[in-house]
Order: structure tokens, then C-alpha cells, then sequence
């Protein structure tokens, strides 16, 4: 269970997978990038401007129910990237490393990026960009909203009207 919270906003996302993209593009071209969905869908479609990358193929897989962790099921396996040759896979993140380890079985011969990686998992992908705690969930800008917080003076009081 997450005890610590690391807040994701659009502009942190896009400047976070912006420079793995500088990284990547190091190793460009690639043949095409393989986005896994769906938390891989926008750090993917971030890289493949940055690399003028055109061909994009997904790989579907369900690992979570919010913050529990499950079985991996595969809803949409890759179809257009043989055995990964050539090619970029994707996604926002690597936690326990379970999704990294059923996606590199499929295309295992892929260079494996995510934009953020926890200890557990980060030795399965090849690059990432910024590692937080083991303990720390990452809130992502999809997932979340701003919305109003009491002032500290009136912590514990209903709110009003209540
Ligand atoms: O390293 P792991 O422990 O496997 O965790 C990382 C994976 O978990 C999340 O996906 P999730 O299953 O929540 O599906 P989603 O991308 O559709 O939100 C995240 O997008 C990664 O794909
Ligand atoms: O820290 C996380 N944040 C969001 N989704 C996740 N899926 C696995 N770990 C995480
Ligand atoms: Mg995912």
C-alpha cells in the first residue's frame, strides 16, 4: 500500500516525456513504438512527435483495479512488430515490474522506455527518466482533478451546510 503521493500535472508529464524523448532519440530511428495501454498512450504519442515516429502499435494489458494490483491479462496483443526488432515500446510507468515482464515475453526484442520507474520493476526496462520510492503511488494528470481543500484553521469541522 502507497503511503506517499507524487502529484503528475499535464505540463510536468509533458516536460518529463519530452526528455525521454532527447534520451531516445539517441538510439532513433526506430521502426515504430508500441504504446501500452492505455497509461502508455500519452508519454507514446509525446515520443513519437518528438521522433517523427508515424507507425504506432499498442499492446493492451490490465494489471490494476486503481491502486490493487492483479493478474496481467493481455486484452490486445501486438500485431504489427514481429518480435519487437526495430522497435520502441512505451509506458508511463514500471511499478512491480509485472506488465514490463508480459510485454518483453511478446516483443522481446524491443528497447523498453517509461517515463517513470519504482525500484522493484526498473531493471526490466531499458530507459527511464525519473525513479521514485517503492512506497510512493504516482498520481497521473488523467486520473486526477484540482478541487477545493478546507483552510487548516477549520480541519476537523464539518464543512458548511453539513
Ligand atoms: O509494473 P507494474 O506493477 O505492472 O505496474 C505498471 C503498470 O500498471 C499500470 O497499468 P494498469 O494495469 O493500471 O492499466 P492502465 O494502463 O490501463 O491504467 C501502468 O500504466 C503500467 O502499465
Ligand atoms: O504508482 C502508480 N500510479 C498509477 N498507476 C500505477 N500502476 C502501478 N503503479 C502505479
Ligand atoms: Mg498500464
Amino acid at each position: 500500500m502507497a503511503t506517499h503521493y507524487y502529484t503528475v500535472s499535464w505540463d510536468q508529464l509533458h516536460r518529463d516525456s519530452k526528455a525521454l524523448a532527447w534520451r531516445l532519440n539517441a538510439l532513433a530511428p526506430f521502426d515504430g513504438i508500441v504504446a501500452i495501454t492505455r497509461g502508455g498512450l500519452i508519454p507514446a504519442a509525446i515520443v513519437a512527435r518528438e521522433l517523427e515516429c508515424r507507425l504506432i502499435e499498442t499492446v493492451s494489458i490490465v494489471t490494476y483495479d486503481e491502486e490493487r494490483i492483479g493478474k496481467p491479462t493481455i486484452t490486445k496483443p501486438p500485431t504489427a512488430a514481429g518480435d519487437g526488432a526495430g522497435f520502441l515500446i512505451i509506458d508511463d510507468l514500471v511499478d512491480t515490474g509485472t506488465t514490463a515482464r508480459e510485454v518483453r515475453q511478446l516483443l522481446p526484442r524491443a528497447h523498453f522506455a517509461t517515463v517513470y520507474a519504482k525500484p522493484a520493476g526498473k531493471a526490466l526496462v531499458d530507459t527511464f527518466i525519473t525513479e521514485v520510492s517503492q512506497d510512493t503511488w504516482i498520481l497521473f494528470p488523467w486520473d486526477t482533478e484540482p478541487q477545493f481543500v478546507a483552510p487548516i484553521a477549520r480541519a476537523g469541522t464539518p464543512p458548511r451546510g453539513a
